[in-house]
């Protein structure tokens, strides 16, 4: 087990729904773990007026995030996760002066022995990014003489290539790269990370991993909640940005990686940015237009019940043409994966909840069983991201009997099933890795970049209106018609609950 030094962890921004909801609930998991250091101490600092008690009350004891958590659990064992929290009031600004915010710092350093180590985490609107590294240095709080700094960033990095460029420019200056832990909370998941090892601790999926026995690859993000109260900030983001440029770009990464020499950081994130680096990028409008569909969701009935269209949700504007959901077809220009279709979708108000990335395997080259049926064609491996996190293979079994009837069988394999095991929830396992160092599951500067590059001109094409339709779709389905029109030379997307028969529902709604 790896160490994690005394420390303390600084949250700029702490007043916020983030800390409340993520952060707070993964500290206490690690601090039921056992995992948090002997000496550790969470400063909280926002502008908001609150003193140590009034966050300890808002984050913990009355924190409805963590309810359920501290059920049953003795007062002052709640007290004792509660005193672990402290809080600085930042004044009207976080373009201030640092200095109070130093004294509280070293005040609390001396007293509790956290040696000095200290994770910035900025939990802020990414505007403050940059002012918040600045003004720490020039406080002198990212100076690594008495004790190691880091500062870990929340999404979004940037809303186009030039304006993540200046922010890792921005944050540069102050912090070295090897400080700063870009935060993807995918890359917490466990069946994301189980991508790599699924891959590269088993002999028997790697040589198959390739455009010799791979027909096509499907990435499907669903869920059903619409934007909630985040409106003003999903109106200015929409689908891509939100949720393809950063997770699922971070899968795909995961797929089209070469092997890397060991399990390093560094080692992995190269491998990671070569493959981000081969992504076909789309430059003519008619790639755009054929490959691309965007659309919004509509004022529908699910189970009975009226929901808002994506228009109508508070803080989005009226006549928005920003995308709920986004499905991209593209391909990979490197040696592996050349003219393999990658097909990735995600979007919101969709019927259920679900990742997951399906490997669909290119039928048998010579066909042997005349009366085979359809299911041997199609061998599959289902990498289940969420929810029922495991992996489930699709091969063809014969049927007992005359002749050779082919049927398709399942191998699989839950997460649940390990029972004894406890799987961390992203926030924690990131956050633990954080705290000794571990920047492997943590996107580096030129990884976010690469992303930008393949995103940015969609998002071009997209804004130019140049023969570009908004669809939209009822909420509670499965997006517009037309998307069936971007896969359909594959067959059709894998709709989980939907099109599939139960055993290939992979018990999505169980
Ligand atoms: N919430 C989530 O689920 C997720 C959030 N993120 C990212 O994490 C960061 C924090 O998210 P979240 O907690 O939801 O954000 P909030 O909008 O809740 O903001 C966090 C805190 O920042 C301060 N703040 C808000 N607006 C301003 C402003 N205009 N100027 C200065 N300070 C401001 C407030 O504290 P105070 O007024 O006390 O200073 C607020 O409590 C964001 O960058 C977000 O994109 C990423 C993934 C998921
Ligand atoms: O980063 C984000 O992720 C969530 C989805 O995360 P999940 O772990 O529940 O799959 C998404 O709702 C949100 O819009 C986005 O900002």
């Amino acid at each position: 087990m790896k160490n994690t030094e005394n420390q303390m962890l600084v949250i700029f921004g702490a007043s916020g729904d983030l800390t409340a909801r993520k952060l707070v609930p993964a500290l206490y998991n690690l601090h039921e773990d056992g995992q948090l250091p002997k000496n550790f101490v969470v400063l909280g600092a926002s502008r908001s007026d609150l003193t140590d008690d009034d966050f300890r009350n808002r984050v913990v004891l009355d924190s409805k995030y963590l309810k359920d958590k501290l059920k049953g659990k003795k007062k002052e064992e709640i007290e004792k996760f509660a005193n672990i929290f402290f809080y600085q009031d930042l004044g009207k600004d976080y373009d201030v002066d640092y200095t109070p915010l130093h004294k509280r710092v070293s005040d609390l350093n001396d007293e509790k022995g956290t040696e000095g180590n200290i994770m910035y985490y900025l939990s802020t609107p990414p505007g403050l990014y940059e002012t918040i590294a600045k003004n720490l240095a020039d406080a002198g709080l990212n100076t690594q003489k008495n004790g190691w700094k880091r500062l870990i960033v929340e999404k979004p990095f940037g809303y186009s290539l030039d304006t993540a460029k200046a922010l890792n420019e921005g944050l540069q200056k102050h912090f070295n790269e090897s400080q700063i832990y870009r935060i993807d909370h995918y890359l917490g998941k466990e069946t994301v990370q189980n991508l790599l090892v699924t891959r590269f601790a088993n002999s028997i999926f790697e040589p198959l991993w390739n455009r010799n026995y791979i027909d096509h690859i499907e990435i499907t993000n669903a869920e059903s909640v619409g934007v909630e109260k985040r409106g003003g900030y999903y109106d200015k983001s929409g689908a891509l940005r939100d949720m393809f440029q950063n997770h699922l770009l971070q899968i795909v990464s995961l797929i089209v990686m070469e092997p890397p020499i060991g399990d390093g950081a560094e080692e992995i994130r190269n491998e990671k940015v070569k493959a981000l680096k081969s992504l076909r990028l789309m430059q003519d409008e008619k790639t755009l237009h054929d490959h691309t569909i965007r659309a919004q969701y509509m004022k529908s009935k699910i189970d009975g019940k009226e929901v808002k269209g994506y228009r109508e949700e508070e803080g989005v504007d009226p006549e928005s043409t920003t995308e709920t959901y986004a499905a991209i077809k593209f391909f990979v220009d490197n040696w592996r994966w050349k003219d393999v279709p990658f097909y990735v979708r995600t979007a919101k108000r969709m019927p259920t909840k679900v990742t997951e990335v399906v490997i669909h395997f290119k039928t048998p080259h010579h066909q042997i069983f005349k009366d085979s049926g359809i299911h041997n064609k199609d061998n599959k491996l289902i990498i289940r991201i969420q929810p029922d996190e495991g992996i489930l293979i699709k091969f063809g079994v014969k049927v007992p009997g005359q002749g050779f009837k082919v049927e398709r069988a399942n191998l699989d394999f839950y997460y649940s099933s390990l029972a004894e095991t406890h799987v961390m929830e992203a926030y924690e396992r990131l956050l633990l890795d954080a705290m000794q160092g571990d920047a492997t599951l943590y996107a580096r500067a030129d990884e976010v970049e690469a992303a930008w590059e393949f995103v940015d001109p969609i998002l071009d094409y997209w804004k130019s209106g140049i023969d570009v339709r908004m669809y939209g779709y009822p909420s509670g389905t499965w997006g517009p018609e037309n998307s069936d029109d971007l896969i359909e030379g594959n067959g059709f997307w894998r709709n989980p609950g939907e099109n599939l028969t139960d055993d290939e529902n992979y018990c999505v709604l169980c």
